[in-house]
């Protein structure tokens, strides 16, 4: 089956080369083509060009894009999409004066979405996910990363990851899954947190490599939550089975977590609303991204990771929705560039580069995800008719997606 894309207003994220993440002053740089053609073979982009160059490609389907953007999917490199139930009394709350670590201390925020979901089963769990994933599909996200993290006990922990390994198998957008079990010290080891350590490094990890759950493993590395060493001792016990660290890591307060992640070689470093010199030294001739989540800052009211400083310090950065019922109850990812550009002073060209490419990188996949690149997959963003590419994240809070192809297929 194939599907050509005629008379694209701008092609955009055009890589003739399959380069795996854009770093610094490259992050400006948006390759395009005007007035273009896009071919799909099947799940996969074969051709594309100017339509001055398009002769004699035939193909079983035609869609003409007059007026319209076309781009790859986002890649939305971190969420929790899967939770039980909301915690909209804690948004009052929070209106009301109290703070996010004053409801985390009265036994509130991730505890709490914890608590919802031991009472969930598994099945309710899947089909309150899945609306969300609908929801965000449609919103033009072609691959998320999922964590654990709400469950915190061995059966709760793994229910969430079974019902993350059926939403991939189910579902055409591509998914890496994330084991968090240290997202949140359960009150039932309020005095030991070794004790709850141990537990899943003897339980939880051993179980997951047995039914292949999980590619990364992630950690809450914050005051409050897991500490340096608690944040080694997870990463090193995650990675003799297998898995590749990511960590949430100064969201609040920087004490040294940004180079223990690059130190254990993470994929990713994730929130860094609170950065200074030394992360910044830290990440510099690394491997590990820096991802911001400014829907997270928004909702908060906390600082945005200051963007500038990371990328005009010749770093990369990526953006992802954070999805989850506390601190982000969004996996708009249009939403995500819009604020990047209005509150992070991140050009839309940044913005775009972050949340496609940068993402895909993130979360292990930028080889066949993240850009228009002969041999990718067909994740394709078709805009309504929009006057610009700077139109999407100007006019905010609008839906300016047309349609959404995941693999070759219009969803
Ligand atoms: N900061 C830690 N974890 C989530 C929020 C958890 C929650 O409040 O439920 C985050 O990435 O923002
Ligand atoms: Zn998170």
């Amino acid at each position: 089956m194939s599907l050509l894309i005629i008379n694209i207003k701008e092609l955009l994220q055009v890589r003739d080369t399959n380069v795996l993440k854009i770093s610094g002053s490259e992050m400006r740089v948006l390759p395009t083509i005007k007035n273009a053609y896009l071919l799909i073979e099947d799940d996969t982009i074969v051709e594309y060009g100017n339509m001055e160059e398009l002769i004699n490609i035939e193909a079983d389907e035609v869609i003409d894009a007059t007026g319209k953007i076309v781009l790859p999917t986002w890649c939305d490199s971190h969420t929790h999409i899967v939770y039980a139930g909301h915690r909209e009394q804690e948004f009052v709350d929070r209106i009301n004066g109290l703070s996010y670590e004053d409801i985390a201390k009265r036994g509130g925020g991730i505890l709490n979405s914890a608590e919802k979901l031991q009472n969930t089963s598994e099945e309710a769990l899947y089909q309150q996910s899945i609306k969300r994933v609908r929801q965000v599909m449609k919103l033009g996200t072609g691959a998320i990363e999922i964590k654990s993290g709400y469950g915190l006990t061995v059966d709760a922990e793994l229910k969430m990851l079974r019902v993350i390994k059926r939403i991939k198998r189910d579902f055409p957008i591509k998914v890496k899954a994330t084991f968090l079990g240290a997202h949140a010290l359960p009150k039932t080891y309020k005095k030991d947190k070794e004790a709850y350590l141990d537990l899943i490094i003897n339980e939880m990890l051993p179980q997951i490599e047995k039914e292949a759950l999980a590619h990364y493993i992630d950690v809450f590395c914050e005051k409050g939550y897991f500490d340096l060493k608690d944040t080694e001792r997870i990463l090193s016990a995650g990675k003799k089975y297998g898995l590749i660290p990511k960590i949430h890591v100064n969201q609040f307060n920087a004490f040294g977590g940004v180079a223990i992640g690059v130190k254990h070689n993470a994929l990713s470093v994730d929130h860094l609303e609170e950065l200074n010199n030394d992360d910044i030294n830290a990440l510099k001739g690394s491997n590990t991204m820096p991802v911001a989540l400014p829907s997270c800052s928004y909702f908060l009211s906390i600082p945005y990771t200051p963007a500038r400083q990371i990328i005009d310090a010749g770093l990369p950065l990526a953006l992802a929705s954070d999805y989850n019922p506390g601190s982000t109850p969004s996996g708009n990812m249009n939403f995500v560039v819009s604020t990047a550009c209005i509150k992070m002073k991140m050009t839309p060209e940044e913005a775009i580069n972050a949340a496609t490419i940068n993402g895909a990188y993130a979360m292990g996949i930028s080889n066949s995800y993240g850009s228009i690149t002969r041999g990718k997959k067909a994740n394709i963003i078709i805009t309504k008719a929009i006057p610009s590419y700077n139109f999407l994240p100007y006019a905010f809070g609008e839906n300016h997606i047309d349609s959404v192809l995941i693999n070759g297929i219009l969803i």
